[in-house]
């Protein structure tokens, strides 16, 4: 069978830190990170297209704007959770703790559940630091 697979970059800005964590990654700081979204599909359609590049920055790259992008994300028992809220800060809070590799996931989950044809998704979260997730669904 032929597998064809497309993959779109999205870029975003974020605050986090770690939770159980001892290295210098346990105090808050940010990164520019950079996803890639690996789809696939074993046909194109009638343009040639294995799905529109821009299909994915007008779904899955809306979301990350508007949930990720520029917010601090913080694991649900992160204590600075509640203090942030207070204060109306922005936040992404996932259940897991924030590593490239849960937010990989988390926005693979959000793939899928949009319906996209996700493989796997790639977060380098400095430019020599890269975790990626594939699920299945
Ligand atoms: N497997 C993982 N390891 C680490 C993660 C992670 O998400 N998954 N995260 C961090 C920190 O949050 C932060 O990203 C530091 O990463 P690091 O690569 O150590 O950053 P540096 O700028 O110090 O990298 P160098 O290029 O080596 O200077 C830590 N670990
Ligand atoms: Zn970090």
């Amino acid at each position: 069978m032929e597998r064809f697979t497309v993959t779109k970059a999205l870029d975003f800005s974020y605050g986090h830190r770690l939770v159980r964590y001892t290295g210098k990654c346990r105090h808050l700081h940010g990164h520019n990170g950079l996803l890639e979204v690996v789809l696939e599909t074993d046909r194109l359609d009638e343009r040639g297209m294995a799905i529109d590049f821009s299909e994915i920055k007008d779904t899955l790259g809306k979301w990350v704007r508007e949930h990720l992008d520029h917010r601090m994300i913080l694991c649900r028992e992160d204590p600075l959770v509640p203090l942030l809220e207070k204060i109306g800060e922005p936040l992404y809070v996932m259940e897991d703790n924030p590593t490239a590799e849960n937010i990989a996931k988390e926005v693979w989950n959000k793939a899928a559940d949009q319906g996209l044809p996700v493989r796997e998704t790639r977060l380098w979260e400095t430019s020599t630091s890269l975790a990626s997730y594939r699920g299945s669904r």
